[in-house]
């Protein structure tokens, strides 16, 4: 194989995971910490980077949410997007598809509106100049409260056309997907598409509810799957896709070393995995950093690195004539690499 780093980012791909909150670098956080006057505990961009040392999920959520605090206006919304847009770009992204968490800048008094528009020009903007196309996915913070989720929605409706579909975020444990079953019942009549958080510090229950109460098209994270063969199956006969964000789970200490993810245990059972950044400034690397820290810890084939590709194409919420195009374009590079 080709040198894999250069193999892996010509590999046309989508991104189906990533919060666009967690894609905010520490030299963004200080300039707009600057810009907006808001005083950081940490002296040097190094000092915070130091402090991305997470012993769990929660542990993350809160330095995530605290770095979240200095996007005040449209144009940082903006320029977060953009940014992010050029790194996926960069790793061969053709088509992704990215999580907001309103909640956050609405409970500090930031305008829904500021935060969609401003999400929505860089994406616009990046599918014209990089031809990059995108769907918008609104998700709520399931350590509020179901009431706070259906505000949410209710603030998103005016802006539907904007929003492909709804997910689940946040603290997972002691917040199951059946919390926010009618949230999702009318984000569904509204004609949304679902997704949910589950299976990644929950239980497989919760990957269970998140299928039976939220109807989900496919389950974020998803890894501890395996520890119920009945589910697996399930997952398998449905092809049910799973975003799996491998550095997300060793910097969460979901799985102690890269080394020991179950990525090709997922693939050998002929689930529908695919490979995703989540947060790629708080878990160092973007998508390709994700398909390379695999292909290198458990030395993933050409051919599993394809099918990763292919598979984030199948996951997509693209109309199938644009799916078989990205299918197309994987299996010409797959020819000529
Ligand atoms: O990996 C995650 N899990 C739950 N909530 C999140 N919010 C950002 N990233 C995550
Ligand atoms: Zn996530």
């Amino acid at each position: 194989m080709q040198d894999a780093a250069s193999f892996i980012r010509g590999l046309p791909k989508a991104e189906l995971h990533l919060h666009i909150e967690g894609s905010l670098e520490p030299e963004m956080l200080f300039e707009l910490a600057a810009k907006h006057r808001v005083a950081l505990p940490y002296t040097s961009v190094e000092a915070l980077r130091d402090a991305y040392a997470f012993s769990d999920l929660q542990s993350f959520l809160d330095i995530y949410y605290a770095g979240a605090n200095v996007l005040r206006d449209e144009e940082d919304f903006y320029a977060l997007t953009r940014a992010y847009l050029l790194h996926a770009h960069a790793d061969g992204v053709v088509h992704t598809e990215i999580f907001f968490d309103p909640q956050t800048h609405t409970e500090r008094g930031i305008a829904f509106d500021t935060v969609i528009r401003g999400i929505r020009r860089a994406l616009l903007e990046a599918q014209l100049e990089l031809g990059i196309t995108h769907r918008l996915i609104l998700c709520f913070l399931r350590h509020l409260s179901a009431e706070s989720a259906m505000a949410t929605l209710r603030q998103a409706l005016p802006y539907r056309d904007w929003i492909t579909a709804v997910g689940l975020d946040s603290s997972e444990r002691g917040h199951p997907p059946s919390k926010f079953v009618t949230v999702f019942d009318r984000a569904r009549a509204e004609g949304l598409l679902t997704v949910a958080h589950a299976g990644e510090e929950g239980p497989p229950a919760y990957i269970v509810e998140a299928l039976d109460l939220l109807h989900v098209s496919r389950i974020d994270h998803g890894v501890r799957c395996l520890e119920d063969e009945a589910l697996v199956q399930r997952l398998v006969r449905e092809q049910m896709p799973l975003t799996v964000c491998p550095l997300s789970n060793v910097m969460l200490k979901v799985f102690a070393r890269a080394e020991d993810h179950n990525l090709r245990g997922l693939l050998q059972r002929g689930l529908c995995v695919t490979v995703n950044s989540d947060d790629p400034a708080y878990f160092g690397g973007y998508v390709a950093e994700n398909y390379l820290a695999m292909q290198r810890a458990l030395q993933l084939t050409r051919a599993e690195l394809i099918q990763l590709a292919r598979n984030s194409i199948l996951a997509s919420f693209l109309h199938s004539s644009e799916q078989s195009r990205h299918l197309a374009a994987i299996e010409a590079y797959a020819a000529s690499h």
